[in-house]
């Protein structure tokens, strides 16, 4: 089985209930358990500004499933709770899962870019993947905490 790291992303509709709700269904895929989850996150917006604050948290999954298969159980979760991907680009959301991580591998295909491409720059998923694994080190051999010296915490609060 693979370890696997999921982040979410939600500020539409009652994030917060969203996030917290994602995670359990998140744990409740077949063939997956889930194994670490960070605090939960508010933080700015990255990108347009004129959206509401994200909620932000990270699981850490163990799963028999292919990086497809989980990808379409992590769709299905996203469309359960009424994603549509006609928004604006890196406009507001429901609900957001991405596969920030698949063990060590390193994906690039139609529908699969994993690492995420904005992990590394995104404070918003780099602490919550250290309070998961504070030693974490990334599949092209970077440590997560050397990352996040450079990432400013900011105005993310953990709620
Ligand atoms: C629109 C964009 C880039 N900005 C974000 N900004 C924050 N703070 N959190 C997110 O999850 C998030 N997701 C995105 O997709």
């Amino acid at each position: 089985s693979h370890l696997v790291y999921i982040g979410l992303g939600a500020n539409l509709n009652d994030p917060l209930t969203t996030v917290r709700t994602a995670i359990d269904e998140l744990a409740q895929i077949t063939n997956t358990q889930l194994v670490g989850r960070s605090r939960i996150y508010i933080s700015k917006p990255m990108g347009p500004a004129d959206q509401p604050d994200y909620v932000n948290a990270v699981v850490a999954l163990q799963t028999e499933l292919s990086p497809h298969e989980l990808y379409s159980a992590t769709s299905n979760i996203e469309q359960i709770h009424g994603r549509t991907r006609d928004g604006a680009h890196w406009g507001p959301r429901t609900l957001d899962l991405d596969i920030l991580l698949y063990g060590n591998q390193q994906i690039d295909d139609e529908t699969l870019t994993i690492p995420h491409y904005g992990l590394t720059e995104r404070e918003f998923v780099v602490y919550p993947i250290l309070d998961i694994d504070s030693e974490l080190v990334l599949p092209c051999g970077t440590k997560l905490q050397d990352l996040a010296t450079n990432l400013p915490f900011n105005d993310m609060k953990a709620i």
